[in-house]
């Protein structure tokens, strides 16, 4: 995974790696946006904790015990297009993909960096029955201590959390406790408030938000650890009743951007 793909702007600069498309570490205007864990174990074939996973064609735990978030995140893709600030990465089904999904699909990504870090995804059904898939760009931003970070965007939507009951969500997002909620219909843009920095999180037709940080029970989670104040994951994609069925020849694209700026004061 040390053959990542570098990439260099004005404003910053990126490692994506092959695996997943995952962008492992991005730095705008000189300072970390993405967290990485000093844990992660970088293995062949196992997810990395840190950057953005790419989670497809599921999210979250499979109810048959497959990997969960899906398989996009483990396998390599192949590199359609590069450029200093940008990369192009496609998978398609794989007959090691189609032992957990029986379907012909193309995903591809492009990420670009410029002031912003911007991801355009599209699916695409190659298969002859229409299919219906989740998915995530699960980006784990570098924060001064999650336990002092909110989220602003999510007043008003329904917040789902496992053991709890779905209810409406209204005002800021804090995050001073344990936190993993799924806002399956959440378009608009997010914004996570780290002191005097806001990361700006935008984009089109990705309309799941996701809120994780396990706090103080990551303490057991080996690639976590006593990390856990470091990082705030804060998710986009297409979830739960989001969900995208997709008719043969049929395409799906949505984008996300991330943008780290300093607030206005007042
Ligand atoms: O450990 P994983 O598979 O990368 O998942 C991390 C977390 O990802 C989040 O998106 C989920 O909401 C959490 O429930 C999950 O624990």
């Amino acid at each position: 995974m040390d053959d990542c793909i570098e990439l260099i702007s004005a404003h910053g600069r990126a490692r994506v790696s092959r695996q997943g498309a995952q962008v492992m570490e991005a730095e705008i205007g000189g300072q970390p946006l993405l967290w990485l864990s000093p844990l992660a174990s970088i293995e062949a074939g196992k997810p990395v904790r840190g950057g953005v996973p790419v989670c497809f064609p599921w999210f979250g735990k499979h109810p048959d015990g497959l990997p969960a978030h899906g398989f996009a995140r483990n396998q390599d893709w192949v590199v359609q297009a590069q450029q200093a600030d940008r990369v192009v990465l496609s998978l398609q089904d794989s007959p090691e993909g189609r032992a957990l999904w029986p379907h012909a699909f193309r995903l591809e990504l492009a990420i670009s960096l410029d002031e912003r870090l911007q991801f355009d995804l599209s699916v695409e059904n190659l298969d002859t029955q229409p299919f219906s898939f989740s998915y995530a760009l699960h980006s784990y931003f570098a924060v001064t201590d999650s336990r002092q970070c909110t989220v602003e965007g999510l007043s008003g939507r329904l917040r789902r959390e496992v053991g709890h009951v779905t209810t409406p969500h209204h005002g800021t997002v804090l995050l001073d406790q344990p936190i993993d909620a799924v806002f399956e219909t959440a378009a608009g843009t997010l914004q996570l408030l780290d002191g005097q920095r806001e990361i700006v999180v935008g984009g089109e037709g990705m309309r799941s938000a996701v809120v994780w940080n396990p706090g103080m029970h990551a303490e057991g989670i080996a690639d976590i650890g006593p990390h856990w104040t470091e990082y705030v994951c804060l998710e986009r994609g297409n979830i739960g009743v989001a969900a995208v069925m997709l008719a043969p020849a049929g395409r799906h694209v949505a984008s996300m951007w991330l943008e780290s700026r300093l607030r206005q004061p007042g």
